[in-house]
């Protein structure tokens, strides 16, 4: 056989023939694990030889083509005796059979291979047959001119100047020094004249130190809005001060307590904001004096990730302005005796929605009203040092959000009083969510048996011009199916299905440690993960299971990237500023529009193009006139052209064929191991809990009874998949045609 064409062959036999002896001699072998593999492989050599005669044959193929990385595997069961032996034949030939046989009904899709189908028959599996019609209702009802209006609506504006609004001169030299922002965006323009405004309009008493509702799209620039203001202050204050009593420097100090509390739904938000404030407090000595501006100014977050001790012994000694998450504030506002609220100016509810989303509300009615009896404000205050008519006269509140659904509106009414709306759109009609007009906003209708080529068809695309950078973020209901994912995506293009696949159960786990072994020392070796799917691509992962540390590792590493993908829950969704993020993937739909927003303004930052594509399953098409009525355009993108990404050196290739060769071998490196089976049915329970918490006014598309009708006409259903839950064929089988693998299978042993 000529090496460019080698194929493999590898006959499964009944589940413990020669088993035994296998396992036992290996357990004879000394040496390594590189010593046991060797002679493992030699021992089923023999296995094979001895017993090519044996009636139920499963067989699997590898074709291996020469000078190509790229491996294709076609594998399912074979329940007659013929020895069916693939050959590379004339792919194009092959792939048009595949085409003509699809409708073969129960079988797996039959391949008769060019010149001898006789005895030579491949079978692949079905991935492409008896999927439900796509009757994409929205299709013509979309006009180009809803299409992402390229005029970005996020970008900084041209026509103001921060100074021209009123900041220090220092402090706005310091955001273009070390932030290169020169120029406010749009709702900084709006937001900022009002927060300054017992400088600004001393004499309008009734625009006075109001409170604000702060809506904005994603990627605004919402944080410095508020930042900018109250940083600004605290230095007109010092100036005040030292002004009034020339002989200290600036009476001051950390001791005053806690000035402005800034509320974040997650850490990894609280720990973002931090750095920004850590960067504006520290102005360097200004041009005009040598005074440093803010030098007394302590910022610090208080998230829960340290010990309650060093917490504690932070605020003693003083926090001005502090970054923290509700849960650990009003422990300490409970508990720690030395954290001076009294003198607290400002309070912000940044990304309320998610505040209140993640459950905060009980808590933060408790933490107003602990603020409430505590807070000393306007009259009150006796000190000197609160004499400054830049100080507001009364606590002010601001609520950040980029979407502003009943419960936020519930929130602002006993949190706020009387406040002040300001949004950097032009909010139309009572209109709840935006996002930004350059962000061009795609989704694919794909049946669920083509959802994971289909995935790993854009990124392949993506990234098959290895001199450009890209990172891309895709997200998912669950964490299980975040980790499934990233298993698959990590390890299967490696997998050699020759190393495991016909053996017995107890020489599986035996081989699988060896291996285990083996991949151990590899990734002590290198900390970057790269894909295996996606060739020499970082691939990370992030959601609320993992350890805080690796998260914030993981936050940092990729915000720092060039090129990338991060899989991820919505965890990631709020907030958070990833920069030069150019495609969201939206694998699994939104449980709630609001994240739809969050999601896809990962990108589109800041006036940058986005691009972001939502998968949808053909019974959640009515999801698109959802969005529609919500002012969120959407252009259809057809399956096919996706996967035709697949088809990229031969082009004579049909992009079937690969997607079914993918498919299958992320099916045998599923199947290859108990750990991958048990993160398939944990990612398949955890996606169906996740389906079932659409909410109630889009239950209608999100139904799970409806995803099993579609997903599986004949045998699927809740009920049967509680029962079969002990079997792992009949969970991967129902798993597969959600997440992925969709090949039938035996029961073995
Ligand atoms: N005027 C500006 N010009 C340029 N960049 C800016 C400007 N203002 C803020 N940025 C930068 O834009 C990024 C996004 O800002 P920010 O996180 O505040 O947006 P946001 O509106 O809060 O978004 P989201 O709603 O997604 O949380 C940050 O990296 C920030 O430094």
């Amino acid at each position: 056989m000529d090496n460019s064409n080698l194929i493999l062959n590898f006959v499964t036999q009944g589940p413990n023939v020669g088993n035994q002896s296998i396992r036992s001699k290996l357990k004879e072998v000394r040496g390594g694990w590189k010593e046991k593999n060797r002679v493992r492989k030699s021992l089923k050599r023999e296995l094979k030889k001895s017993n090519s005669g044996s009636n139920e044959i499963s067989l699997t193929s590898t074709i291996v083509e020469a000078g190509s990385n790229e491996i294709s595997l076609t594998s399912t069961n074979v329940e007659t005796g013929s020895n069916v032996l693939p050959e590379k034949s004339n792919s194009k030939k092959q792939s048009n059979q595949t085409n003509k046989s699809s409708n073969k009904g129960d079988k797996e899709t039959l391949n008769h291979l060019n010149g001898d189908s006789n005895n030579k028959t491949q079978i692949i599996s079905s991935i492409f047959t008896r999927n439900p019609e796509i009757v994409d209702i929205n299709e013509n009802k979309i006009s180009s001119n809803n299409i992402a209006n390229n005029e970005p609506s996020n970008a900084p504006i041209n026509d103001t100047s921060f100074i021209g609004m009123g900041l220090n001169v220092d402090l706005v030299a310091n955001v273009k020094n070390k932030l290169g922002i020169e120029k406010p965006t749009n709702v900084q323009k709006k937001a900022i004249p009002f927060l300054l405004s017992s400088i600004q309009n001393n004499n309008d008493t009734n625009n006075k130190d109001v409170d604000i509702v702060l809506q904005a799209e994603t990627g605004s620039g919402k944080t410095l809005a508020y930042l900018l203001p109250i940083v600004h202050r605290l230095i007109c204050v010092t100036n005040d001060l030292q002004n009034t009593d020339q002989k200290t420097r600036s009476p001051l100090s950390r001791s005053v307590g806690t000035l402005a509390i800034i509320l974040t739904p997650t850490r990894e938000l609280a720990k973002q904001i931090f750095s920004v404030l850590e960067i504006l407090v520290n102005i360097p000595p200004s041009r005009l004096s040598d005074r440093h501006l803010a030098h007394w100014i302590v910022p610090g977050s208080i998230t829960g990730g340290e010990k309650k001790q060093s917490e504690k012994a932070r605020l003693r000694k003083g926090i001005n302005i502090l970054v923290c998450t509700p849960g650990r504030l009003l422990d300490h506002l409970s508990n720690t005796k030395s954290f001076i609220v009294e003198h607290l100016h400002w309070l912000i509810l940044d990304e309320a929605d998610r505040l209140l989303e993640l459950g905060f509300e009980e808590t933060l009615q408790n933490i107003l009203k602990i603020l409430d009896d505590r807070t000393e404000t306007g009259n009150n205050l006796k000190s000197n040092l609160f004499t400054s008519p830049m100080w507001p006269k009364k606590r002010q509140t601001i609520l950040c959000s980029a979407t502003l659904k009943d419960d936020v509106k519930r929130l602002v009414g006993y949190s706020l009083s009387n406040p002040l709306y300001v949004s950097g759109n032009d909010y139309s009609k009572g209109q709840m969510y935006s996002t930004p007009n350059q962000l061009k906003q795609t989704y694919v209708i794909t049946p669920a048996k083509l959802r994971l080529v289909t995935l790993t068809a854009i990124l392949k695309s993506i990234f098959k011009d290895k001199n450009t950078n890209h990172k891309v973020i895709v997200f998912f209901s669950c964490c299980d199916t975040v980790d499934f994912h990233f298993d698959l995506f990590v390890n299967s293009g490696n997998f050699q299905k020759d190393e495991i696949s016909n053996i017995s159960e107890g020489d599986r786990e035996l081989i699988m440690d060896i291996d285990e072994e083996s991949h151990r020392e590899s990734n002590s070796k290198s900390k970057e993960i790269l894909s295996t799917v996606i060739p020499k691509v970082r691939l990370f992962k992030l959601h609320g299971d993992l350890l805080q540390r690796d998260r914030t590792t993981t936050f940092n590493e990729f915000s720092k990237l060039k090129s990338g993908i991060l899989f991820c829950t919505d965890v990631a969704a709020r907030g958070l500023d990833l920069p030069n993020v150019a495609k969201i993937i939206q694998y699994d739909p939104p449980t709630d529009l609001k994240d739809y927003v969050h999601r896809v303004g990962r990108t589109a930052r800041l006036g940058k193009k986005g691009d972001a594509i939502l998968f949808l399953l053909p019974s959640e098409i009515e999801y698109i006139s959802v969005l529609k009525s919500h002012e969120i355009h959407a252009e259809p993108v057809q399956v096919e052209a996706l996967l035709e990404n697949l088809v990229q050196k031969d082009k004579n290739k049909d992009y079937k064929v690969i997607a079914t060769d993918i498919q299958l071998r992320f099916e045998e490196y599923v199947y290859s191991d108990n750990k991958c089976i048990t993160l398939a049915r944990k990612a398949y329970s955890s996606f169906i809990r996740a389906y079932a918490t659409h909410s109630v006014s889009e239950k209608h598309i999100f139904h799970v009874k409806k995803l099993h009708l579609d997903v599986k006409p004949k045998s699927l259903s809740l009920k049967r998949m509680a029962e079969e839950d002990v079997n792992d064929e009949f969970a991967i089988g129902s798993y597969s045609s959600l997440l992925g693998p969709t090949t039938k299978r035996k029961k073995k042993g």
